[in-house]
């Protein structure tokens, strides 16, 4: 496969921000289910939204592509509102929906040849193709390409004009293990190349891997944001140390291990302490005790 590269999209003075949200909010029926969430993402980063079903992120996205109206809140996508913004501003967007409308009948290259001409300067389909990791099933129909296989034609539908910012709203539902790397070095390769990156997922490796920063969305709020190794930095604190004791297993769970590990030290004089290990917190464990969730799958 080939990674897209293309030159960094110049960053004039004083617009290193491709998103800013302040206090946005979207009701259905009188729920808030967007309630005051304030976001920035940086030009050039990649962002991923993290959160459980119904969290809104979706929504929120929409917002973002112009394609839902807000009830309440500022939102500047590349300087402009969406809700007000023009064709021009849509061109310099990309956006891979959750489900999207790519018809059947024509073949994949034809579909990317069809779309190429809504652009100005669309990437070459060649390239496209490429990058996807769709050049052997150029040929196929896109009613028989398979359920992984179509979401690839849709984000290279996403990338074809270019765009400053791509949004991706769960982009690697239903590819498999082999297909989501390849997608990975898609997005690596765009983020090279200056592209600005907004997702969604609902995979914690997947937001580990690709973003710059992570933020997570539960009950229409966002509860954090950080780079993925520093989310959750006060649940991270707290280490598990657990060790074995006349055949049962005992466990501490401490904001200072060394000092428990100094006192069980003192205790075994003469050896090792039979089974220790200590464990902190990983990026599972601190989504999960921030959207109020337990590993079992219940709500706290
Ligand atoms: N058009 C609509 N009318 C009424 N309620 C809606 C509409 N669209 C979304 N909702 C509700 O808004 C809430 C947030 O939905 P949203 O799709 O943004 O969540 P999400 O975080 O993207 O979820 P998922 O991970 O399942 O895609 C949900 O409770 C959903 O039922």
């Amino acid at each position: 496969m080939t990674a897209i590269q293309v030159a960094p999209v110049p960053v004039p003075a004083g617009q290193d921000t491709a998103v800013r949200v302040r206090g946005l909010v979207k009701r259905y029926g009188g729920r808030a289910v967007v309630d005051g969430v304030d976001l920035d993402v940086r030009r050039g980063e990649v962002f991923a939204l993290l959160g459980p079903n119904g969290a809104g992120k979706t929504t929120t996205i929409e917002v973002l592509e112009g394609v839902r109206r807000r009830d309440g809140g500022e939102v500047t996508v590349l300087g402009q509102d969406p809700a007000s913004a023009g064709r021009a501003w849509r061109d310099r967007i990309g956006v891979v929906a959750q489900s999207t409308g790519v018809g059947d009948a024509l073949t994949v290259r034809e579909t990317l040849d069809h779309f190429a001409r809504y652009h100005g300067t669309a990437r070459p389909t060649a390239e496209l193709l490429a990058a996807v990791g769709l050049a052997e099933a150029a040929g196929t129909r896109v009613a028989r390409l398979s359920g992984g296989q179509r979401r690839r034609l849709e984000v290279a539908l996403g990338v074809q004009g270019r765009p400053e910012l791509l949004f991706l709203d769960e982009p690697t539902t239903g590819m498999d293990p082999v297909a989501r790397r390849r997608f990975w070095e898609l997005v690596r390769g765009l983020r090279a190349g200056g592209t600005t990156v907004v997702l969604t997922t609902h995979y914690l490796d997947e937001a580990a891997e690709l973003a710059d920063r992570v933020g997570v969305l539960a009950g229409g709020r966002l509860v954090d944001v950080a780079p993925p190794g520093e989310l959750g930095a006060e649940l991270r604190r707290v280490a598990t140390v657990r060790w074995t004791e006349d055949g049962a297993t005992r466990e501490v769970v401490t904001p200072e291990p060394a000092a428990v590990l100094r006192d069980l030290l003192a205790a075994h004089p003469a050896g090792e302490v039979p089974g220790l290990t200590v464990t902190r917190p990983g990026l599972e464990d601190v989504y999960l005790s921030l959207v109020g969730a337990t590993p079992e799958g219940g709500t706290r």
